[in-house]
């Protein structure tokens, strides 16, 4: 900086390194010739927007790199707040270190790649300078600090924050995370994951900073060099990382557990100035994530027990996945992102959501929810390829999908509660289901092509909007020999006045034929007419994996017309826990375009089927991934159809 002594002229009288106007002032001083700085803008290169600086236009906008501009210093070097004379645009400029200069062509060949990670979640990339030994890079600048200052270091009269902004953070750095491990080719492995490398802005969203750098680091391959950086991420660093084996995209998953359990506990990965036993934060909690009752111990006093119980729960089970020892154990970024994604969702009564197990790729993900009631349904994991089938069918409604609204949790206590109510009524159930049964099994099947309603609607409403309690929808579920495939659908409806949503069970008397292997089936569309009510239901996929006898069904969307009212109702998951074939399925929302008075009576539905399908092998499972069937509407296999049962009515409370 000595050898820019003009620029440090003149004292600014504003507060330092903000673009206010006599900042304006000050950096007029420092205005290059023209012929010196062909405009930035103008040397944007043609493969990214990367734009490149010269060293004095950095110095102009760091006001000579002083130190009242200087937001900190890192492992690759200083970075200081700035303002470019150009835009009046707030960046950070990190100026890296000498040691092990890159060479010219290295270091842009580098920084254009860096330059192509755009995400919401990541500190964007504005340009760099490779001026003579200078090596900087030019970020946006996000204005609130990073997450270690919020959670550590919290400024006088800054409120701590709560449980949904935690989760929030959480999850939009997953998004971040995700966009490098699943959405880049090749993936980036962050390597350097900590909350101190989470920045948040102004409403508290995340952006990952330092990413994508290690190629970049000054001294790349110096012993001594990356001694210090691993000094700095100590705390944070996987197991295999001091094993001395290679980094993967799960040693990021270690480091992102690290940083929930920050979230969680309040508690530095590594704090020297408590006892011994605890300055290790993922040493201090492993015994704990084996004590569930212990769960709440854990939790921030800062947060004073403002979270739900099911959601602290939740977290933590989220959390020691990631802190799995075998990387090969810790989930995908992007089951935890979805997992995170219920997690930070806000309802009305500050209640988290369930998660949609359907929605995870590996199945330890909602094997490890479960444990903790924090699914709502059994776990069960699709094949990769049944999944990418599944959500390339649903795309037609994914934007209806972002109109779910999730099912409250409630305490896994209320809903032992309500499942053992359930299992006492069974008897009587049963009873009506056989009786439904009999009456069905020569009933018509109508050729009702009606599939879902549920895209039609102009105006539909979410149930959900006025009344959190969702709707459960119980399912008597058999499966039989291959002869009787495209069976019969009988369903009733029934009104309940409870202020939460019930997760049924009932049993089936039917004895399920065994497939050797996993069956999957896809229905496409199920309807029943009972005039003049007209239901219908499509059910996008559904998939059981007979050992455990798993079993989930998602259903796109459920609609029935009984008009005057229409109203249409999607379920996002269904589960059948095999034994003995329980299976339970859980309404997402239910919506109708009618008036409010008539909302009353759709509010609160139970909905009870039998018999869904049948199928005991994959080959001759109702399912088909023939894309020209699906383009061309659903085909005989696909619609089971039947009429609605006549006491529908008569479950009406
Ligand atoms: N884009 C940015 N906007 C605002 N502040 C930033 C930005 N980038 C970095 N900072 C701040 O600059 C300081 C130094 O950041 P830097 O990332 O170099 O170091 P670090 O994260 O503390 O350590 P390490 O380099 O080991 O990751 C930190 O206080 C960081 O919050």
């Amino acid at each position: 900086m000595n050898c820019f002594p003009c620029f440090t002229s003149k004292k600014s009288k504003s507060s330092p390194c903000t673009n206010e106007t006599n900042e304006h002032d000050e950096h007029e001083e420092f205005r290059p010739p023209v012929a010196m700085t062909k405009r930035t803008e103008e040397r944007e290169t043609e493969q990214s927007s990367v734009k490149t600086f010269n060293f004095r236009e950095l110095a102009t906008a760091t006001k000579n790199f002083r130190q009242e501009c200087l937001l900190g210093e890192g492992g690759f070097g200083r970075v200081y707040k700035g303002t470019l004379q150009s835009t009046g645009q707030l960046v950070a400029v990190k100026q890296l270190d000498k040691h092990g200069l890159h060479g010219n062509k290295e270091f842009q060949a580098e920084v254009l790649s860096l330059a192509k990670l755009e995400h919401p979640n990541l500190v964007k990339l504005i340009g760099y300078c490779a001026d003579g030994d200078q090596r900087l890079l030019v970020f946006e600048y996000v204005s609130g600090g990073s997450l270690q200052d919020h959670l550590y270091e919290q400024k006088s009269g800054q409120k701590p924050m709560d449980w949904i902004t935690r989760m929030k953070i959480a999850f939009g750095a997953a998004q971040g995370l995700d966009y490098l491990h699943d959405k880049v080719n090749p993936p980036v492995i962050y390597r350097d994951l900590k909350a101190s490398n989470i920045l948040l802005d102004a409403e508290f969203y995340p952006k990952l900073c330092d990413f994508g750098l290690h190629n970049l680091e000054p001294g790349t391959g110096d012993s001594l060099f990356l001694s210090s950086r691993v000094m700095d991420t100590y705390g944070y660093s996987a197991p295999e990382y001091t094993r001395g084996e290679d980094l993967t995209v799960k040693s990021d998953v270690y480091s992102f557990g690290v940083v929930l359990l920050e979230l969680i506990t309040g508690r530095r990965a590594i704090d020297n100035t408590k006892p011994n036993d605890e300055q290790n934060l993922v040493a201090w909690a492993q015994p704990i994530f084996k004590d569930p009752k212990r769960y709440p111990d854990m939790a921030d006093p800062l947060l004073k027990k403002n979270f739900s119980e099911r959601g602290l729960n939740q977290a933590v089970a989220i959390t020691s996945m990631c802190l799995q020892e075998e990387p090969s154990a810790r989930p995908l970024i992007s089951d935890v992102m979805v997992a995170l994604s219920f997690l930070s969702m806000s309802t009305e009564d500050g209640i988290p959501t369930t998660v949609p197990i359907l929605s995870f790729r590996d199945k330890s993900m909602s094997i490890a929810l479960s444990r903790h009631g924090s699914c709502s349904v059994t776990p069960f994991s699709l094949p990769r390829k049944e999944e990418d089938e599944i959500s390339s069918s649903s795309s037609e409604s994914e934007d209806d999908e972002e109109e779910i609204k999730q099912e409250p949790i409630r305490s896994q206590k209320k809903q032992e509660e309500e499942e053992t109510t359930t299992h006492s009524n069974d008897g009587s159930d049963s009873n009506s289901e056989k009786d439904q049964e009999g009456e069905h099994s020569h009933l018509p099947k109508p050729r009702d092509s009606s599939s879902s309603s549920s895209n039609s609607g102009s105006e539909r409403r979410s149930i959900d909007e006025t009344n959190a309690a969702a709707q459960s929808l119980k399912i008597k579920y058999s499966y039989s020999s291959e002869e009787e495939d495209n069976e019969r659908l009988s369903s009733k409806t029934s009104s309940k006045s409870s202020e939460e949503s019930t997760f049924s069970r009932s049993n089936s008397d039917r004895d399920h034929v065994d497939s050797p292997s996993n069956t999957n089936m896809r229905v496409n569309s199920l309807v029943h007419n009972d005039s003049p009510r007209n239901t219908s239901m499509r059910i996008n996929s559904l998939a059981y994996d007979d050992s455990p006898r798993n079993t989930s069904i998602r259903v796109n969307s459920l609609a029935h017309d009984d008009s005057p009212r229409n109203a249409s109702m999607r379920i996002n998951s269904l589960a059948h826990d095999g034994s003995p074939r329980n299976t339970s399925m859980r309404i997402d929302s239910l919506v109708h375009d009618d008036d409010d008075e008539e909302e009353e009576e759709i509010e609160n539905h139970e909905t009870r089927f039998e018999q869904i399908h049948s199928s005991k092998f994959k080959d001759q499972s109702v399912y088909s991934d023939d894309d020209t069937e699906e383009e061309s509407g659903e085909s005989s296999l696909h619609q089971i159809e039947s009429e609605e049962e006549e006491h529908i009515s008569s479950d009406h409370d």
